[in-house]
């Protein structure tokens, strides 16, 4: 089977979209270059999107938009709900954000606990079963009374993943969520959250440094350039998900990763 990239210069192709970045700008000190210009992203409800590019170029600044953090300079963000109830967002950051204090199984519950959860699900028993669900599906079921400090760093971020999903979230957002783990662990994780993802259908918006990661993971991935922030290209990656195990080292996964880092690198292609 052959991969080719296919490359989009047009950000929209969604059907039913989850969320739609249109026309973003951010500029945070006007005697300055703007953060990010005109960035236009359409992601459809289930869609996993990834987004790359150089250190700077303002993706964290987006994920920030997106959730409401911050605001654009112009443009607009919109998450347009299928139930069209307000749009629930969860956030996955590269640390362990974890409540120490309390073990996995209450920190993965924990959102649903807050008045803005408690409606999410219809008894407390049906919330009680998504939290073993999940705490299943995500591999912590026998580490579900540890304290946070008495798991690894790869668990830890399970269970940050658990609680994101618990939520049920319209839209997720993982900025950047396994960079702080080794080589191994993050394979596994890689591979481990993107096939709960895609069994849940969960939409969501990846940052990323690594390219392999972004193509293992994503249905699109968005390149980005600097100095503004600007979408550069949308990949396609022409593969089902699930992805495998053997996609992950595959040649196909290679090559659309070079790819990739020609686009973020032209100077250096030949
Ligand atoms: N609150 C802020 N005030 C002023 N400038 C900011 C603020 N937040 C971010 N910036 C600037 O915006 C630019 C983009 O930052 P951002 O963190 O979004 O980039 P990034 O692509 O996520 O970077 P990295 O890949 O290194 O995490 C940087 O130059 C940063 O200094």
């Amino acid at each position: 089977m052959t991969t080719t990239p296919t490359t989009h210069s047009s950000p929209a192709h969604a059907v039913k979209p989850a969320l739609v970045i249109d026309n973003v700008d951010k500029v945070f000190d006007p005697a300055k270059q703007a953060v990010l210009k005109s960035v236009s992203l359409s992601v459809q409800a289930g869609e996993f999107l990834a987004i790359v590019g150089p250190s700077g170029c303002g993706k964290t600044t987006l994920l920030r938009i997106i959730q409401g953090l911050d605001t654009a300079t112009s443009g607009q963000v919109s998450l347009p709900t299928q139930s069209g109830k307000s749009p629930r967002l969860s956030y996955v950051f590269q640390r362990s954000s974890l409540l120490p204090w309390y073990t996995v199984r209450k920190n993965v519950a924990f959102g649903l606990s807050l008045r803005s959860g408690r409606d999410i699900y219809d008894s407390r028993s049906a919330r009680d079963r998504a939290v073993d669900e999940l705490l299943e599906l995500t591999g912590l079921s026998q580490y579900a009374d540890y304290l946070p400090s008495q798991i690894s760093g790869g668990m830890q971020q399970r269970a940050n993943v658990a609680r994101a999903l618990a939520v049920r979230p319209d839209v997720l957002l993982l900025d950047e969520p396994f960079s702080a783990l080794d080589a191994l662990t993050r394979e596994r994780l890689q591979i481990d959250v993107a096939s709960i993802l895609s069994s849940i259908r969960t939409t969501a918006v990846l940052v990323t440094h690594d390219i392999r990661e972004s193509v293992f993971m994503a249905d699109r991935v968005a390149i980005m350039s600097a100095h503004p922030g600007m979408v550069k290209q949308i990949v396609d990656i022409d593969q089902p998900r699930p992805r495998t195990e053997e996609f992950q080292h595959s040649p196909q996964l290679a090559e659309i990763e070079r790819f990739i880092w020609g686009c973020l690198h032209p100077s250096n292609q030949h």
